[in-house]
């Protein structure tokens, strides 16, 4: 037990609040952090220097000032140079470059998040579009299929078959008691890399930090869960590294009684308004966790949900270079479960709401395709509940080039998790009949896009708009540079989940994910439009993020589902004013 000093006085941490680990209080709270606020003496709990300089919530490694220094017992314990936090962030960023290996980068990246909890956010937050791709798609993915062997320090809760029945206590194990928004998977369909069971921890791990960077909630009140209900991963039950259980996946009612008894836990423990975000289950889990959960909880799935909202709004972006309303368009999707449908009920809502036309007459215009072909009609019998409404009249169609050429979509969106499936021929087929064709490779990592940005441009001569679920590189043709967007769920969820917690939500409703996606699209500039782009750039994202948060939380109040009262006058300003800051504190 590490002892501690509160105003001068020596306690023990089983007196702390704080519990297990202790440290400085941070008074002001992390929300509405500015930088130099000095915190008092009389108010502030302070951990003995050794314990302070590993507490990475309040380490600053360097940055611990002369004063803090003989303040805090840290004397001796640092080298005498003092550095700035942005000194630091040069020194990391530059070592960072130094790693040819895209997963060494990750690592260092997490090893400063367990070190040096502001530094890292300060390094996402200014660094964003160079960070992203490795906290994020596409490195994240092979971080969890290598998670066993790259594992250091566990990240987050691990809740596996063997915690049944004692869920809530494990809750209780986690430090920090203020949680607002916990990210959950299963494992089973880690973005297009299929189950990896455990390790699919990365996964939360990535998007709370997200959260935080980008949707500027604290990281203290963010908790990632993975549930441990075994794999069916024959490579990781064999890979003597493999940090889950080894077994194959518990299914039915031994599957369906632990998701209920982790749902009722987490309210329990953490209240109505915590919002649960599901991410990268298995559909067949997915749809039915969400529609069991969806009106007793706070719940949004990542997959389903954010998905869709993003490519609404990449959509309504479109518009002002295609021409036209939604309406007008064709769309055909190669893939056919979570993301695909997600995003198909998203946009059929949208027209219905803009064209006052039932729900199910404006879904005619969107076809989907999954690994059997077409769904049409007369495969109704033996199609799952979720592709059940895009059956329309049609006769058999097996391959995509085939669809293509039968549908003639303006907009191909795949969701297939299967990389090279647009290829040339598919690209060619659709710009023969559509002038600006909208092509979006949804699919992550950038291993499984359905194609990549220079075949986009260069198979449709440079008239194709195009978006990708992992970033790519601009790309120069016929002596013009082409800038691909990323169509990832990244710029909602946080921004999103953000407007959730300061009204106070406690459900979500699908009228929200429309308020966001105007929110994102309205963020497009002229600017943006002119490079060909469709969504506004990550470097503005804490800008974005209020807004889809304040549209949100607009949404929610009119709804009557907020119960933060009163209501903020400007939720743009009260969103920016809840947005975490990395600068660092002075502890004195
Ligand atoms: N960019 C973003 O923000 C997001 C991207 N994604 C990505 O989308 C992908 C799919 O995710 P999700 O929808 O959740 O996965 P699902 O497993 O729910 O759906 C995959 C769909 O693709 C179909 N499919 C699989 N292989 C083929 C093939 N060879 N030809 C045609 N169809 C095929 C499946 O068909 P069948 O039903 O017949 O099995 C299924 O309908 C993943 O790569 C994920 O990373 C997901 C969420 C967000
Ligand atoms: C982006 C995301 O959520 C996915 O690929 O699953
Ligand atoms: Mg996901």
């Amino acid at each position: 037990m590490a002892s501690k000093y509160t105003n001068g006085e020596l306690v023990s941490n089983m007196d702390d609040k704080y519990g297990v680990g202790g440290g400085v209080e941070d008074v002001y709270g992390e929300d509405s952090a500015t930088e130099d606020q000095l915190v008092t003496p009389w108010t502030v709990s302070v951990a003995s220097g050794y314990t302070l300089l590993r507490d990475p919530h309040f380490n600053k490694g360097l940055a611990f000032s002369e004063k803090e220094r003989d303040a805090h017992y840290l004397r001796g314990l640092l080298p005498p140079a003092v550095s700035t936090q942005g000194l630091q962030e040069k020194k990391i960023m530059h070592n960072l470059r130094q790693y040819d290996v895209p997963l060494h980068k990750y690592v260092a990246l997490m090893d400063l998040q367990e070190r040096n909890e502001r530094l890292f956010y300060k390094l996402l937050i200014d660094n964003v579009e160079e960070l992203l791709p490795l906290v994020y798609t596409p490195v994240v993915g092979e971080a969890c299929q290598k998670y066993g062997s790259i594992y250091r320090r566990p990240q987050g809760l691990f809740i596996s078959l063997k915690e049944k029945g004692k869920i809530l206590e494990v809750l209780k194990n986690w430090p920090e008691k203020s949680i607002q928004v916990i990210v959950v998977t299963d494992g089973e369909r880690i973005l297009g890399l299929g189950d990896l069971g455990c390790q699919g921890m990365g996964i939360p791990v990535g998007k709370l930090s997200l959260y935080t960077a980008l949707g500027g909630v604290r990281p203290s009140a963010c908790l990632p869960i993975t549930i441990d209900v075994g794999t069916n991963n024959e490579k990781l039950l064999k890979d003597e590294f493999y940090i889950g259980l080894r077994q194959k996946r518990a299914t039915g009612q031994e599957y369906a009684e632990l998701l209920h008894e982790f749902m009722c836990a987490v309210k329990q423990n953490y209240g109505e308004k915590i919002l649960i975000q599901f991410e990268d289950f298995a559909n067949h889990n997915a749809f039915e966790l969400l529609a069991k959960y969806r009106n007793t909880h706070l719940v949004f799935n990542d997959d389903i949900q954010g998905t869709a909202s993003v490519v609404l709004a990449g959509l309504i972006a479109a518009l002002k270079l295609v021409g036209g309303t939604l309406a007008d368009h064709t769309f055909l999707f190669l893939g056919a479960g979570e993301a695909g449908t997600g995003i198909a009920e998203l946009i059929a809502l949208e027209i219905s709401k803009k064209t006052n036309a039932p729900v199910e007459e404006t879904r005619k215009k969107i076809w989907l395709v999954d690994s059997k072909g077409l769904v049409v009609s007369s495969r109704k019998g033996s199609l799952q509940h979720f592709k059940q409404p895009w059956a329309h009249e049609h006769e058999p169609v097996k391959e995509l080039l085939n669809a293509v050429k039968a549908i003639k979509p303006t907009v191909l969106i795949g969701t297939s998790g299967v990389g090279k499936t647009f290829t040339k021929d598919v690209v060619e087929a659709m710009t023969s009949f559509t002038e600006k064709p909208l092509i979006l490779a949804l699919s992550n990592p950038t291993s499984q896009s359905e194609c990549t940005a220079e075949e986009a441009y260069a198979w449709s001569q440079g008239r194709a708009i195009f978006a990708s679920g992992s970033p790519f590189e601009p790309v120069e043709y016929d002596g013009k540079i082409f800038m691909p967007g990323q169509a990832n769920n990244a710029y909602i969820f946080p921004g999103f989940g953000l407007g959730l917690i300061m009204s106070g939500t406690i459900r979500v409703h699908d009228d929200m994910l429309l308020a966001a996606s105007e929110a994102l699209a309205a963020q497009v500039t002229e600017e943006n439009y002119k490079n060909g782009l469709i969504y506004p750039p990550f470097t503005s994202i804490r800008k974005i993020s209020a807004h889809i948060a304040a549209k949100v939380a607009a949404k929610s109040y009119e709804l009557g589902l907020a119960s933060r009262l009163p209501r903020p006058k400007d939720l743009v300003k009260f969103a920016e004013s809840c947005m975490y800051s990395p600068a660092y504190r002075n502890y004195l």
